[in-house]
């Protein structure tokens, strides 16, 4: 078992966000956290990655409690693509998706050429290469987003967590990045993902996490555990859960 998440919770001021949050995530695992606005996902990706203590519980990684490990050894483990990252020093995008290797860098004044072909095969499989000089402080929203996903690639752990990671790609771009995860999955790495597209779930994931209401009420495959009625009770009466050309999908309801 790769990740374990025992009976977490966690609350900012006297606000809880989530209660006994439990689940495992094997090797080779591609698993999504569905959740409407504000149910806490990017919370539990923080507390994950130890930039948020949660007040209860426990995280193990590999079998081991992960406060016992040092940062950096998580950071050859463990690889975070956040929602955004504000970032106003103009660092070229090569030099962003290099950033990613840090942790495996031994010698900073004199980084080996293998560095800098991982840091050239991410730019290369999200398609980056022709915006590598550019400084990322002058990337669209959408493209900042690709220049991240390329830096957690880089970084080549055996767990991956991207919260939202396709929110503002264009069509082509999201089966890219959906392409690349499952990639990942097919190699043995782990994937925890945050999404919110319900389609993408029941494409492309064999594991869904489901949050609401401060709590885990599912976890499954996508197919079993995203009923109409888990579906309704977390989006609303407008979704309906239909089978076209084989392929379950959520749609907007009919008037
Ligand atoms: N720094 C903070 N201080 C206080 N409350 C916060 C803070 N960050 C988030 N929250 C609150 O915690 C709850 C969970 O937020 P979180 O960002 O984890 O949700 P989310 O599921 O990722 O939402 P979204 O889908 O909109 O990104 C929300 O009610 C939010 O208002």
């Amino acid at each position: 078992m790769l990740l374990k998440v025992d009976q977490l919770g966690f609350q900012y001021d006297s606000q809880p966000v989530f209660q006994d949050v439990s689940f495992t995530l094997n090797e080779g695992e591609l698993c999504a956290i569905l959740g409407i606005n504000g149910s806490g996902k990017s919370t539990l990706f923080k507390c994950i990655m130890g930039f948020l203590h949660a007040k209860s519980g426990s995280i193990s990684f590999e079998g081991k409690e992960k406060n016992l490990y040092k940062i950096s050894e998580i950071a050859k483990k463990i690889a975070y693509v956040p929602q955004d990252h504000p970032i106003t020093f103009p660092y070229l995008v090569r030099e962003m998706v290099l950033m990613g290797r840090t942790v495996h860098i031994s010698n900073y004044f004199k980084i080996s050429d293998d560095h800098y072909l991982k840091a050239e095969e991410a730019l290369q499989a999200l398609s980056l290469e022709g915006l590598a000089d550019k400084p990322f402080n002058q990337l669209s929203g959408g493209q900042r987003q690709m220049v991240l996903i390329a830096r957690a690639l880089a970084q080549q752990t055996t767990l991956m967590l991207l919260d939202e990671p396709t929110s503002s790609l264009d069509f082509k771009n999201q089966l890219l990045i959906w392409h690349i995860l499952l990639q990942l999955k097919k190699e043995g790495k782990s994937v925890l993902v945050c999404t919110h597209d319900p389609n993408h779930v029941l494409w492309f994931c064999d594991r869904v996490l489901i949050l609401d209401n401060k709590r885990l009420i599912a976890d499954g495959p996508p197919k079993e555990v995203m009923t109409e009625q888990v579906l309704q009770q977390i989006y609303g009466p407008m979704c309906t859960l239909e089978t076209i050309a084989e392929k379950k999908m959520v749609l907007p309801r009919k008037n």
